[in-house]
């Protein structure tokens, strides 16, 4: 009997533990203002904190043209690391990172996709049914935002409207000056309050706000899970045996 039982997993590390809503890049382009989880969010995964909860996932696809730095920004977040040289990723690639969130374990599957032209019908195969949109654009080159709201529409084929959480995240801060930043910024943030998109700018060199973009995204993704699951089943929920649940 005890040999069946699976083995027990180690724990999530101490960066990927969220117990309050992480925090929005700017008020100015985000999708949540508050900076708590709903009430109900707690409370129901307090109700199942001490059992073992079946891992919980969100998909996330991570597109946008070539070179902006897709690939960087996933393995800065995943395995802190930064290459300089440029190896254009091959269709699709993808990443698991686990977190802990409220006290439930939860998962972020990152789906890493080409940004050639050649090899967009191999990723788009990838984009169905994914929870979070990442479209990324280089922020010292301005011509890949203006192709966003083209990713956008390739995403919207394989997604309904309104099913996913979609970021808009300008990449390599570190090569401009605050100035230019800034000025790239606004641009930015008008495109991703047209496209409902929260927005965030990062450096996968330095790491600046990488690690605090995707808590958010988990955090989210976390988050809607949570309220769905409530909302279609509050019935079946409070009838599992305790240890069932998902929260
Ligand atoms: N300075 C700086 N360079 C970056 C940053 N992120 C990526 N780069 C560089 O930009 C180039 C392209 O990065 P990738 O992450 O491979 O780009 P990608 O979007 O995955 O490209 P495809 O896979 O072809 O779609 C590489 O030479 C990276 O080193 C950053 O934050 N700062
Ligand atoms: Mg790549």
């Amino acid at each position: 009997m005890k040999d069946s039982l699976p083995p027990p997993r180690p724990p999530v590390s101490a960066d990927r533990v969220i117990a309050n809503l992480p925090k929005f890049y700017t008020p100015a382009a985000c999708l949540q203002l508050k900076e708590r989880f709903h009430g109900q969010v707690p409370a129901a995964c307090q109700r199942r904190s001490r059992a073992t909860f079946g891992l919980r996932l969100a998909k996330a696809v991570v597109i946008g043209d070539l070179h902006v730095g897709k690939t960087s920004l996933v393995h800065r977040f995943c395995k802190n690391v930064f290459d300089h040289n440029y190896k254009a990723t091959i269709g699709v690639d993808f990443e698991i990172e686990r977190f802990e969130i409220a006290g439930v374990p939860f998962s972020l599957q990152i789906w890493d996709t080409a940004g050639q032209e050649k090899f967009k019908c191999i990723a788009s195969a990838y984009y169905r049914k994914a929870q979070v949109i990442i479209i990324a654009f280089d922020l010292s080159d301005m011509q890949t935002l203006e192709h966003a709201r083209q990713w956008l529409e390739d995403a919207l084929k394989e997604n309904e409207p309104g099913s996913f959480f979609l970021y808009l995240v300008g990449t390599k801060k570190d090569l401009l000056s605050r100035a230019a930043c800034e000025q790239a910024e606004r641009q930015a943030v008008r495109l991703a309050n047209e496209m409902l998109a929260e927005y965030w700018s990062v450096s996968a060199k330095t790491g600046e706000n990488v690690k605090a973009f995707f808590s958010r995204v988990a955090a989210l993704a976390f988050e809607r899970s949570v309220l769905l699951a409530l909302e279609r089943s509050e019935a079946d929920w409070d009838e599992l045996p305790s240890g069932q649940g998902c929260c």
